[in-house]
């Protein structure tokens, strides 16, 4: 690695040994702390700010991290289908935070980094911003999903009270997310095309998908898990247990 990229990486998160807060830290943290070892992240095409890395987690990874919301007791019962937390995460949800921030800077498209030729002016070729990037903290509000077969979310942008740049890991079953422009839904299906107002989105677990701008702000999302509505490419997806890891910032009140 690059030394001067290793020195910013030190100043940002510490030496990766000793930089956590966490007094407690266990096991379960201490594997985690390898997250998010991908780099390859790729735009959406059809809308601004949509970005997917879809090997985020390796498959170890991803069984750590349903260790770890299991350890917090999600899984209990099966009715039980979310989880929040606000402000003071727990040490997982800040490893993986941690990791994101670390994947987007190795990826190779943060400008600051890349040839200033190849950067242009064109933030939009980042998957992030570079004050959502660096904010601090840069996620202090989590939900945890889970969903049983057949269970979906409805279309819908996310609430206001969350600052721009949503970040969403997928584990256990595929789906697809759909995103529909805000102004053309339509609640006839007959009537909704695949062209440039409602796209389709395969969530591979393991994967993490940030939006931010148009993306978060212009575009609704929904997963509609009822059968015969998780297609992807001619075949139909089999749906199990779902879970998900959202990861948001709350807007700063005055
Ligand atoms: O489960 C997902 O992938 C999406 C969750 C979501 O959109 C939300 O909680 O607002
Ligand atoms: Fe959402």
């Amino acid at each position: 690695m690059d030394d001067e990229l290793k020195e910013i990486m030190r100043e940002a998160f510490g030496d990766s040994s000793s930089d956590d807060d966490c007094d407690s830290i266990d096991e379960t943290a201490k594997i985690q702390s390898i997250f998010g070892e991908s780099c390859c992240w790729e735009p959406i095409t059809g809308i601004n700010g949509l970005w997917i890395c879809r090997d985020f987690l390796s498959p170890d990874q991803q069984s750590s991290l349903l260790f770890a919301l299991e350890k917090e007791g999600y899984f209990a019962e099966t009715s039980h289908n979310q989880a929040m937390r606000f402000g003071d995460l727990p040490c997982w949800a800040i490893e993986l935070s941690y990791s994101i921030r670390e994947n987007v800077l190795f990826s190779g498209c943060v400008p600051e980094f890349m040839d200033p030729i190849t950067v242009g002016n064109n933030e939009k070729e980042c998957p992030f911003p570079m004050d959502i990037l660096w904010r601090e903290p840069l996620f202090n509000q989590l939900i945890v999903n889970i969903y049983q077969p057949d269970e979906g979310i409805c279309a819908h942008i996310d609430l206001m009270r969350f600052e721009d740049g949503i970040a969403i890991v997928s584990l256990e079953s595929s789906c697809v997310m759909h995103f529909t422009r805000v102004g053309y839904e339509t609640s006839h299906r007959e009537e909704m095309n695949e062209g440039c107002t409602r796209i389709p989105v395969l969530l591979i677990p393991g994967s993490l998908v940030f939006m931010w701008g148009e993306a978060r702000y212009l575009w609704k999302h929904q997963i509609n898990r009822k059968p015969g509505f998780q297609m992807w490419e001619g075949q139909e997806i089999e749906q199990k247990r779902r879970t998900s890891v959202t990861l948001r910032r709350l807007c700063q009140t005055l």
